[in-house]
């Protein structure tokens, strides 16, 4: 397998918060706090470490709290090439609601960087990125970077020949999304509302969703997949769409079942898998890590036995 590496700009300490019925305007009570290093990079290379992959991890985290970062990455065994810059990487509340089963997010906004720091990243992500492996670039981009960063980024590791994955959001997805041929990311995760945010209208259905992923295939981005929350993810690439879906689960926690795709994605491409065995993988990722609050997943025999069992439906190809 190909060594990972993920790069987060705008980590998070995630406090997930669960309470019996969240009632927003009330006096709410907490059942159980949960603290964890988070972002989406940083949940991509913790699942990816727990299948097994060699994993660095790089990106931007506030030398005020990095105990927290260091110690996730030092129990998973990643290397930790993370940037300190002055002050505390944000932390984010996650209102679990334990009746619904739904999630709340509050978002914070994280400490600004500047361009020096984000070089030092993308050096630091050039160094450790080979060719034909991959690099995932995940999350939002802290305030100070221009909206075009992550599609740099991007730019200057597929030049290096590394596979580079996206998933973001908003004016930074559409600047990735924006940019030449031949400097488009390998692969992209948007949901289904990103997908929407960045085409400027709703999308009706599965053709719909199909047809707008395949027009950036046809610009030039090898692998499209767009996730749909319980209903599974579309996987679209030249030649072949696959929807791929697991029974929805009641889960412990919704965050970062997104980010554990990624990882799948990532880690199929580190081992080559062909389409259909990619969309099984990812799949699995994202159902095995809902069992838990974190960025962690089970035994990887449970991931094999939930990849197994994934239900896919060739659509093209
Ligand atoms: N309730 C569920 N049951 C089964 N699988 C689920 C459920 N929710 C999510 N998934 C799986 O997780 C994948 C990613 O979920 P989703 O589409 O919500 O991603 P996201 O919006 O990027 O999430 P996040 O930003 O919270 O990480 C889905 O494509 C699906 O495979
Ligand atoms: O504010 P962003 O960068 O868009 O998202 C940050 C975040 O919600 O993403 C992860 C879940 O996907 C969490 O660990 C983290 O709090």
């Amino acid at each position: 397998m190909r060594p990972v590496v993920t790069v987060t700009l705008n980590a998070a300490v995630d406090l997930t918060v669960g309470v019996d019925g969240f009632r927003p305007g009330a006096v709410n009570r907490a059942v159980s706090v949960v603290s964890n290093a988070g972002g989406k990079g940083v949940n991509v290379a913790g699942c990816a470490a727990d299948w097994g992959a060699a994993v660095t991890a790089t990106g931007l985290i506030g030398r005020g709290n990095d105990g927290i970062f260091a110690g996730f990455f030092a129990a998973k065994g990643i290397a930790d090439r993370f940037v300190r810059i002055a002050g505390d990487t944000r932390t984010n509340v996650k209102i679990a609601d334990l009746c619904s089963g739904e999630t709340t997010d509050l978002n914070m906004p994280g400490p600004a960087a500047d361009a020096e720091a984000l070089a030092e990243v993308a050096a630091t992500a050039l160094a450790a990125a080979t060719p034909g492996a991959p690099v995932a670039l995940a999350g939002s981009l802290p305030a100070g970077l221009a909206p075009d960063s992550w599609a740099r980024l991007a730019r200057t590791l597929g030049a290096a020949g590394a596979r580079v994955v996206v998933d973001t959001s908003g004016p930074a997805l559409a600047a990735v999304l924006a940019a030449a041929p031949g400097d488009l990311p390998y692969a992209v995760k948007p949901n289904r509302h990103e997908l929407e945010e960045w085409a400027g209208r709703p999308i009706a259905d599965r053709d719909g969703l199909v047809e707008a992923a395949a027009g950036l295939v046809r610009r030039g981005i090898g692998l499209v997949v767009v996730s749909l929350g319980a209903d599974g993810a579309l996987f679209v690439r030249a030649g072949a769409v696959i929807a791929a879906r697991l029974p929805a689960v009641r889960a412990e926690s919704t965050v970062g079942a997104g980010d554990a795709m990624v990882a799948g994605l990532v880690t199929a491409i580190a081992e080559d898998l062909d389409p259909e065995a990619t969309a099984r993988r990812a799949v699995a990722f994202a159902a095995a890590k809902l069992g838990r609050i974190g960025p962690h997943l089970p035994a990887p025999d449970v991931v094999r036995a939930l990849a197994d069992a994934a239900e896919i439906t060739r659509l093209a190809g």
